[in-house]
């Protein structure tokens, strides 16, 4: 009886006290951190859950300096030199050794039975995933594609001109939209762009309806956190929220377009719009897996449109066929909320009343160019944008990788050298290092000035100090798995900006919330500022600021889910 007792306990004991105090090799370097993070990884991922983790690591990183253990194998960095040795040095973002595979992070984010190529653990597997991709979102096949990209972006200016002045305009939903129409022409093929500024009436909280696939995107970003850190309790904790069916729904909706560009490629038919020939992911990924499987591929079996998720080509495994829906269902994803979320608060900085004269300036820049190759050059539109990728970072979150094997990562803390071993998780977060005095005073304030010459500065220290600050940027990552539709979002947002501020001028919503600040007041992050009552119940008494804070998450978003302006032509 003694022994039934006894053992469990002396189990616990040795593995919660005895070996992280004396024997883990990050606490007996030294490495500083609060002790019970140390001790069990229980608190780093209940900081998740409740949507803390951002803010907290800020503070741990402000408390302890730039390297803090936040779990008995996991560090988090914050500074420049850091971030560039693990990112730029292609740390994996899983641990593979003798066989054996530590998953990461990100080996949840497959779809459809397969991995992709954000989800793909080690760096050769990846390389070769990304290669036939890559000239897909080249800087030159952007600029190839920028007639179809400024149709899309043309439809908001049309849609704001039907409602008419001073109608409250939802902008989160309406760029969310846009980037959608986008990104599925890149996916899928310009025949299958979807229209959604067009359809979607952006008046009223439509991305919320039951039912349609934004909605079913929010519920799965919602479970973002049993998704990637704890898959098993996923399925109970989607069914008790009663989301279970509703992420369901954005899948089949991804697989179902899938299908319909899978039946014209597989019939011959080209996937383009002819008067929009863009370079898409489906034709690319399908020919390769022809090439590839070197058959004569013809005809395809019934697609099974529902759960079955099993488009069937005679002489091709449904797993490859399946890896391609995979790939597409990711930059679907990645592609439509980041670019969105990330206009929907330019767009709102440009409205409060302190900012509003960068639209005058705004407006006066990017007067008659609607080419993408000028519009590029332009600096104010480029500080703009740069500002709120900086401070509104739509991936604000760490980034895990692991210390590969047979390495270890050279750290200092307070003046000493310190050595974090092999297969140790460690992670940068864009929010934290966005923060650095490196990017100037006032780092939790917009202003676009940092990213312009100074009047004191002569050309020489701006570009150094350009220079400096680019390369500390990490809101695309860094290295090997940086972002691959970095150069798309940058001119989506860039075209988008030009054609909405040529013509309008915006202003914050005074419907919206119980007062508009007038003053160029800081940034909030997270739930954990407010109280969770706010959510659920009546919120009038918020200010646009407070309904702005940015939600404490991997991909964040503004906490309300809206963004309401008022638009009046110039
Ligand atoms: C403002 C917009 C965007 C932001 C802030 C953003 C941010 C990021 C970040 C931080 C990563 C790297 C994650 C990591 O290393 O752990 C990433 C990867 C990725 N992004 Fe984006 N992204 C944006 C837009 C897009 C768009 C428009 C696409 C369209 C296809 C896209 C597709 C991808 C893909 C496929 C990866 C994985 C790359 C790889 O693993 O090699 N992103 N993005």
């Amino acid at each position: 009886m003694i022994g039934i007792i006894a053992v469990p306990i002396v189990f616990l004991i040795y593995n919660y006290v005895i070996y992280p105090l004396f024997f883990n090799p990050l606490i007996r370097q030294g490495i500083p951190g609060p002790l019970h993070y140390k001790l069990s990884s229980f608190f780093i991922l209940n900081d998740s859950r409740l949507e803390k983790r951002n803010a907290l690591l800020q503070k741990l990183h402000l408390k302890y300096g730039p390297v803090v253990m936040i779990g008995p194998n996991e560090v988090s960095l914050n500074t420049v030199d850091l971030m560039k040795k693990v990112y730029l040095g292609n740390y994996p973002k899983e641990f593979e050794k003798k066989g054996k595979t530590v998953l990461g992070f990100y080996s949840q984010f497959g779809n459809f039975g397969q991995r992709n190529m954000f989800s793909t653990g080690d760096s050769k597997t990846h390389i070769l995933r990304k290669r036939p991709l890559q000239k897909i979102y080249s800087k030159s096949s952007i600029l190839g594609a920028q007639e179809f990209i400024k149709a899309k972006v043309s439809n908001i200016t049309k849609k704001i001109d039907q409602l008419g002045p001073d109608v409250n305009v939802d902008v989160y939903s309406l760029f969310i939209s846009m980037a959608m129409d986008v990104v599925s022409g890149f996916e899928y093929g310009t025949k299958f762009a979807t229209d959604f500024v067009e359809k979607l009436p952006h008046t009223s909280k439509t991305l919320e309806v039951e039912g349609s696939i934004f909605n079913s995107f929010r519920n799965s970003s919602s479970m973002w956190f049993y998704t990637t850190l704890l898959p098993s309790l996923w399925t109970p904790v989607a069914r008790w929220c009663g989301i279970e069916e509703s992420v369901g729904y954005a899948q089949d909706w991804i697989y179902a377009k899938f299908c319909d560009a899978m039946d014209a490629l597989v019939s011959g038919d080209d996937a383009s719009d002819p008067d929009y020939p863009v370079p898409n992911v489906i034709s690319t990924m399908w020919d390769g897996l022809r090439d590839k499987s070197k058959q004569s591929v013809q005809g395809t079996l019934p697609p099974n449109r529902n759960r079955g998720h099993s488009y069937q080509v005679e002489g091709i495994p449904s797993s490859q066929i399946n890896s391609i829906a995979s790939e597409i269902a990711d930059h679907v994803a990645a592609g439509h909320e980041t670019t969105g979320i990330t206009l929907a608060y330019i767009t709102w900085e440009l409205s409060r009343p302190a900012n509003a004269h960068w639209q005058q300036k705004l407006r006066q820049e990017v007067a008659g160019i609607d080419d993408l190759s000028e519009l590029d050059k332009l600096p104010i539109l480029h500080a703009i944008v740069q500002e709120a990728l900086r401070l509104h970072a739509a991936i604000p979150g760490s980034e895990p990788r692991f210390v590969p094997p047979g390495k270890s990562l050279d750290v200092t803390v307070a003046g000493r050298s310190k050595i974090i071993p092999e297969g140790t998780m460690v992670s940068c977060q864009p929010f934290s290092l966005h923060l650095l005095p490196v990017f100037g005073s006032d780092v939790y304030k917009f202003r676009p000035e940092r990213w312009l010459q100074d009047e004191n500065e002569t050309p020489e220290q701006y570009n150094q100090r350009i220079h400096r600050i680019n390369g500390s940027m990490f809101v695309f990552g860094q290295g090997n798995r940086m972002c691959l539709g970095m150069h798309l979002a940058q001119c989506e947002m860039k075209m988008c900006l030009a054609e909405i501020y040529s013509k309008f001028k915006t202003k914050v919503s005074p419907d919206w919330c119980s007062k508009v600040v007038q003053d160029n007041s800081d940034v909030k992050t997270g739930y954990s500022e407010l109280p969770m009552r706010y959510k659920s119940s009546g919120y009038q008494e918020l200010t646009d600021v407070d309904k702005m804070a940015m939600a404490d998450t991997y991909t964040t978003r503004p906490m309300f889910d809206e963004c309401w302006l008022q638009f009046d032509r110039w």
